[in-house]
C-alpha cells in the first residue's frame, strides 16, 4: 500500500511529471497538476507536446521516468476503475453492439446484472441514446458513437474523467451539441474531468482552469483561472471571446517561446 502526502481536496494530482521516451526523448518535464473535487480542466497545446502523454500518465496506462500522481492521495501506477478515459476514436468496440459497449466497464468490475441494467439505462436515456442499444457503433453517427462512448465512462460512476479531444473528428454542430452534453452531464453528477482539445475556444467553455502546456519538453507554461467556464450565455458573450483571444495569445506566446521559463 502506498500512500502519498497530498492536498486533501486534490481529488487527483501530478506532481512533476517527467516523462520520455525511447528514439523520442524527454516528452514532458516538471508538468504539475491538480484536480480539485469540483474542478474541470482543459489542457492545450501545439500538436505533439505532449497533451495525450500526460492523459496517459493521469491514468496510469503509462507512468512517469519521475514524479507522482496520486489520486486521493493513493499512487497511481497502473489503470484503476475510477478513472475513467474517453478518447478521441471512441474505444469502442465494433463487434458489440451499443448495450453491451456501455455495460462493458460494469461487468469487467463485477457489478451485479440489474446494477449494470439500472446504470446502462440510465445514462442511455439522459445521453439520448435510448432505442439505440441494439445498434452496433458502425450503424452510428460520430456524434452518437461518442455519446455511447460518454455513457460507457460515465456509467461505471468514476471519481475522474479524462477526456483526450473527444469531440475533435465531428462538425461543428454535433461538437457544439457535445459540449453542452458534457457540460449537463458534469452539473448533473459533479465528475471533475480533464479534457484535452486543440480547441482554444471548447476550452474556454469547459474548462474553469485551462492548462496552456508548450516547450520541448513540454510543460505548463500557463494556467488560467477562466471565468466563462460554462458561460451559459457563451458564444454570444464577447466577454467569452475575449477570454478566447487572451489564452490564444498565451498559447502563441508560449510557443513562440517555446515554453522556455
Ligand atoms: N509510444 C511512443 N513512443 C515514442 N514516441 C511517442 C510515443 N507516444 C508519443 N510519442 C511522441 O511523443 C510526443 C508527444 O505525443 P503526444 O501524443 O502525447 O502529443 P499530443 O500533444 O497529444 O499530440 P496531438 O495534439 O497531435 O494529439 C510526440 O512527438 C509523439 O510522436
Amino acid at each position: 500500500m502506498e500512500f502519498h502526502t497530498v492536498n486533501s481536496d486534490a481529488v487527483l494530482e501530478a506532481q512533476n511529471l517527467v516523462k520520455s521516451y525511447p528514439q523520442r526523448g524527454p516528452v514532458l518535464s516538471g508538468v504539475s497538476l491538480r484536480l480539485g473535487r469540483d474542478d474541470t480542466y482543459a489542457v492545450v497545446g501545439p500538436s505533439g507536446c505532449g497533451k495525450s502523454t500526460l492523459l496517459y500518465l493521469l491514468c496510469g496506462l503509462t507512468v512517469p521516468d519521475t514524479g507522482t500522481v496520486t489520486y486521493g492521495g493513493r499512487l497511481v501506477d497502473r489503470p484503476r476503475h475510477d478513472i475513467a478515459v474517453v478518447l478521441q476514436d471512441y474505444g469502442l468496440l465494433p463487434w458489440k453492439t451499443v448495450w453491451h459497449n456501455v455495460v462493458l466497464g460494469l461487468t469487467i468490475q463485477g457489478i451485479s446484472k440489474p446494477e449494470r441494467s439500472r446504470r446502462a439505462w440510465a445514462w442511455l436515456e439522459r445521453l439520448g441514446l435510448k432505442g439505440r442499444e441494439r445498434c452496433f457503433p458502425a450503424q452510428l453517427s460520430g456524434g452518437e458513437q461518442q455519446r455511447v462512448a460518454l455513457a460507457r465512462a460515465l456509467a461505471t460512476e468514476p471519481g475522474v474523467l479524462l477526456l483526450d479531444e473527444p469531440f475533435s473528428s465531428l462538425d461543428a454542430i454535433t461538437r457544439e451539441r457535445l459540449q453542452l452534453t458534457l457540460l449537463e452531464m458534469w452539473r448533473r453528477v459533479r465528475v471533475p474531468y480533464v479534457l484535452v482539445t486543440h480547441s482554444v475556444d471548447e476550452a474556454v467553455f469547459l474548462g474553469k482552469k485551462i492548462g496552456i502546456m508548450a516547450g520541448s519538453p513540454a510543460r505548463f507554461t500557463t494556467v488560467v483561472d477562466n471565468p466563462h467556464f460554462g458561460n451559459p450565455q457563451g458564444r454570444n458573450d464577447p466577454a467569452f471571446y475575449a477570454t478566447v483571444q487572451q489564452v490564444r495569445a498565451a498559447l502563441d506566446q508560449a510557443v513562440q517561446g517555446n515554453g522556455a521559463p
